[in-house]
């Protein structure tokens, strides 16, 4: 499967995703067309069965052998549409589990820039919602889609051998619908579509934000009908589907008469004739069995209308999302001088023209302690997540051992870097495995990393030790402790750079000192960037960079700058303040 495409119509880009599914969901194909065909044989078998039986001279044994023969074409009719949605299933599954995993991949390509401006809600619209729909799609409505055009050609067909009058007359509903369907379902309804895919979206996202912000949501007294933004996109939603229904609500009136009404014309025309001996009563009650039977197959088509401008909806937000530029990088393993780390003249922006980092120039020298400090906002936190990559600087340039970060492979720089984030992130896995995370390491280095981490011994007194599941009824870590294990992972990967980005800020006084020695152990013989607030932990840091709106107020280490710098000064002394006071 290629990521890029133009752009195309949906049910041609799913063929595309289908790859050699592809031949399945032609053999389903071809069965759903041969079970419309057998279908219909009982039908005729009725007819002459009718015709013996309006002979002078009926022959029961003709008769018999009709009754066998469409008890048998039942019974193959069925069973060929059972192997047709067996294989489309089959098709549909495996195309599905395909582009899960493409889209997937794709996500651990894309910068984390593109993934964090995108909404959860509307990630999650595209992984499960409309690739979901594609599975309801080639699994159901492609065989239904080819019986619903198989049966009524082949019905006309032999409607037209029998007698063409009638055939001609049956024609005319069929006609009205060719005109009216795509009315109701085309070009006009392309903005409905994209309204309605938009309104979901912003619905999943509000729930997504609605749960998260539960805990805040309660402290303040809020419920679903008070939290705006959740309360909205369902009223949004709400008010859009009570549009839609009032729209397409007279085109489906005018349909639903027409299919109900559709036998009246060849009934009339069918008594004239047979009033006149133009046509025999056998063919009379054919065409009036027959004759509207096809029509049937129409309100499948009606709703597969509406569900392909769906899926080519959904299919071109997976587009977009695969068509997503990765992020640049470079295949070739790299050797770095050392693990110095250097920004040149740096310039970053979250959104356009909006820098949050202007010109910053700074060296951190291999094996040394730099301490960011600044008010909040000033860009130190984007300085570490720069540094990872995460995000591509806009102008300007970061060195690693002298070589630029673009020039590693992604791999590579991750496997250089530790970060210790603001927030921990536990995964629902044992204690064991939310230390190793994947990492090609031992049991005694984990239970090392987990000692020197401060967090052994809590994990011992939890009921299944290092295999007990985190998320378990009864099994829950405080902040503190969670950032703990944040520190034994980064111990344990004992990557050359470290960031480490308000690594205390959960820290209760005991939780702060087990913390940390923690850190004494993490630090040793590490390129360290810290990203602080609390100045006291960081005076003995080799350098300080006091940061203020996106660029560097000031350079140098505790002395220097409580000398040099009055930003500094303020901010320790406003920091001595806060550690001296008392309620
Ligand atoms: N993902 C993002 N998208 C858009 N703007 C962002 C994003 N992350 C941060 N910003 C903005 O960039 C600026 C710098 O943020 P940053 O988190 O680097 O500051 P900081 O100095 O670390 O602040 P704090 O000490 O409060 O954590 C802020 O104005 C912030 O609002």
């Amino acid at each position: 499967m290629s990521e890029k495409q133009n752009k195309k119509n949906g049910i041609i880009r799913l063929l595309e995703i289908a790859g050699a599914k592809k031949i399945m969901l032609f053999f389903s194909a071809l069965f759903a067309t041969l079970h419309a065909f057998l279908s219909l044989i009982p039908y005729i078998l009725v007819f002459y069965i009718i015709k013996e039986l309006t002979k002078d001279q009926v022959n029961f044994d003709v008769t018999q052998h009709y009754i066998i023969y469409a008890i048998i074409a039942a019974v193959i009719s069925m069973f060929l549409l059972f192997v047709s949605g067996i294989l489309s299933h089959i098709a549909a599954y495996n195309i599905l589990f395909e582009l899960r995993k493409y889209i997937a991949n794709k996500i651990g390509r894309m910068s984390m820039g593109h993934l964090s401006n995108k909404s959860s809600g509307a990630l999650k619209k595209i992984l499960a919602d409309d690739v979901e729909r594609i599975e309801n799609f080639i699994a159901h409505q492609i065989p239904d889609f080819v019986k619903a055009v198989a049966l009524p050609i082949v019905t006309i067909i032999f409607l037209f051998t029998q007698d063409w009058r009638l055939a001609a007359i049956s024609f005319v509903p069929l006609l009205v619908l060719a005109v009216l369907l795509p009315k109701m379902y085309g070009g006009n309804n392309k903005q409905l579509i994209q309204d309605y895919h938009q309104s979901l979206e912003d619905m999943n996202a509000g729930i997504v934000e609605y749960v998260r912000a539960m805990p805040v949501m309660k402290i303040f007294g809020q419920s679903a009908e008070t939290f705006d933004k959740y309360g909205n996109t369902v009223k949004c939603f709400n008010g859009f589907v009570g549009e839609w229904v009032k729209k397409s609500t007279p085109g489906f009136a005018i349909f639903m008469s027409f299919t109900s009404n559709a036998m009246l014309p060849v009934l009339a025309f069918g008594l004239f004739l047979y009033f006149r001996n133009g046509v025999s009563l056998p063919t009379l009650l054919l065409f009036l069995i027959l004759g509207t039977g096809y029509i049937k197959p129409l309100f499948v088509l009606s709703n597969m209308g509406m569900q392909i401008s769906i899926i080519n909806r959904g299919v071109e937000q997976i587009d977009n999302l695969l068509n997503h530029e990765d992020l640049q990088e470079n295949t070739i393993y790299q050797e770095p001088k050392n693990f110095t780390v250097e920004f040149r003249e740096v310039s970053f922006a979250y959104q356009k023209n909006d820098l949050v980092l202007q010109d910053v120039s700074f060296e951190v020298k291999q094996n040394t302690i730099t301490a960011l400090v600044g008010p909040s906002g000033a860009g130190k936190s984007t300085v570490g997540q720069l540094l990872a990559r995460f995000w591509d600087v806009n102008h300007g340039e970061i060195y690693i051992g002298g070589i630029d970060i673009k020039e590693y492979p992604t791999q590579q720089l991750m496997e250089m870097i530790s970060f210790v984030f603001q927030d921990s992130f536990m995964f629902q896995q044992s204690m064991y495995d939310n230390i190793k995370m994947g990492m090609n390491r031992t049991k005694d280095e984990v239970e090392t990393a987990a000692k020197a981490a401060q967090i052994h011994d809590l994990i011992l007194s939890l009921p299944n030790g290092y295999d007990t599941l985190f998320g378990q009824s009864g099994v829950h870590l405080s902040g503190g402790e969670q950032q703990r294990f944040q520190l034994a992972r980064a111990i344990l990967k004992n990557a050359p750079i470290l960031i480490l980005d308000e690594a205390t800020a959960f820290a209760d006084p005991e939780n702060e000192y087990k913390i940390q020695q923690a850190f004494g152990k993490l630090i040793k013989d590490k390129t360290v960037i810290i990203i602080a607030h609390r100045l006291s932990t960081i005076v003995d840091a080799d350098q300080i960079i006091v940061f203020d709106k996106g660029q560097i107020a000031a350079l140098g280490n505790q002395q220097d700058l409580l000398v040099e710098s009055e930003l500094y000064q303020r901010m320790w002394n406003a920091h001595i303040r806060a550690k001296n006071f008392v309620m």
